[in-house]
């Protein structure tokens, strides 16, 4: 089994313990289910820098990238950097993080928020609504398209935004519809966790135009942005190279500064 198979395997088992603890009818009475949301899509057309910067303590790939930052004062810092939106890991057992996380960026800042989780049940959309986020990822690698088309219209009636992340041309083809917001090309294969910039590069011209381009995993540098650009990326997700340091917002908004020269 590999890595993505084994995390989809627990995810299951976890998701059915917490449908039982918390049933679906008490995730509609959190006050944040009717909180108008943000449009990620949107700030990422009208910016020109389009940096989605990710809360990620640890990883799969990388066993510690830093424990020692708390959610909120690195949501505040990257708003205050000036990102478009910010990507909070909600997967415990591989990511360290949880829903209160993204409970707590929701509580210190005013921007899109991006669900990081690995979703195979509708009930996740729902939890992602109850606790703050405005944009779900969908990972084309383990949904159907039967899947990926409910959950995205699902996410839709909720006025949540769908980012689908893909990794090659067979995902990407099974994937594209009319109920996706953003479209992600993942630079890192989850299954072996190799990282190449190339991907987004091949598979960019793939992606129709209305969508709005997304390029995810191993940036780490302007030049790196620069160089995707021209191939009609408007987002760059960036995780481990602003958490690594001990001032995520610091980092991102010196990164921030570097790019609009
Ligand atoms: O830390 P990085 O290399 O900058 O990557 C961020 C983000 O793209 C990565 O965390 C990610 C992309 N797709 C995912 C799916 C699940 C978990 C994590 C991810």
């Amino acid at each position: 089994m590999n890595i993505l198979d084994q995390i989809v395997a627990d995810k299951r088992i976890e998701v059915n313990l917490r449908k039982q603890l918390i049933p679906i009818t008490q995730l509609e009475q959190s006050v944040l289910f009717n909180r108008e949301t943000y449009s990620l899509s949107n700030k990422l057309k009208n910016s020109t820098t389009g940096i989605i910067a990710e809360h990620k303590r640890r990883s799969p790939s990388k066993l510690v990238i830093n424990q020692n930052l708390n959610v909120f004062d690195v949501a505040k810092g990257y708003q205050k950097a000036g990102v478009c939106g910010i990507s909070v890991l909600t997967d415990a057992k591989y990511f360290g993080g949880s829903l209160d996380d993204l409970l707590t960026a929701r509580a210190s800042c005013n921007l899109p928020l991006l669900r990081k989780e690995f979703i195979i049940d509708e009930y996740q959309i729902m939890e992602a609504k109850a606790y703050g986020a405005d944009v779900i990822l969908l990972i084309a690698a383990i949904l159907t398209r039967d899947e990926i088309k409910r959950f995205s219209q699902l996410a839709k009636s909720f006025n949540l935004e769908v980012l689908l992340e893909v990794h090659n041309e067979e995902e990407l083809h099974k994937s594209i519809m009319p109920s996706l917001d953003m479209l992600g090309i993942n630079n890192r294969n989850l299954k072996t966790f190799d990282v190449s910039l190339e991907n987004s590069k091949t598979l960019s011209e793939l992606i129709p135009n209305h969508f709005v381009k997304v390029s995810e995993s191993g940036i780490s540098s302007i030049e790196a942005i620069k160089e995707l650009q021209p191939y009609g990326y408007k987002g760059f997700l960036i995780g481990e190279n602003f958490m690594k340091t001990d001032d995520a917002g610091k980092n991102a908004e010196e990164f921030i500064k570097a790019l609009e020269k």
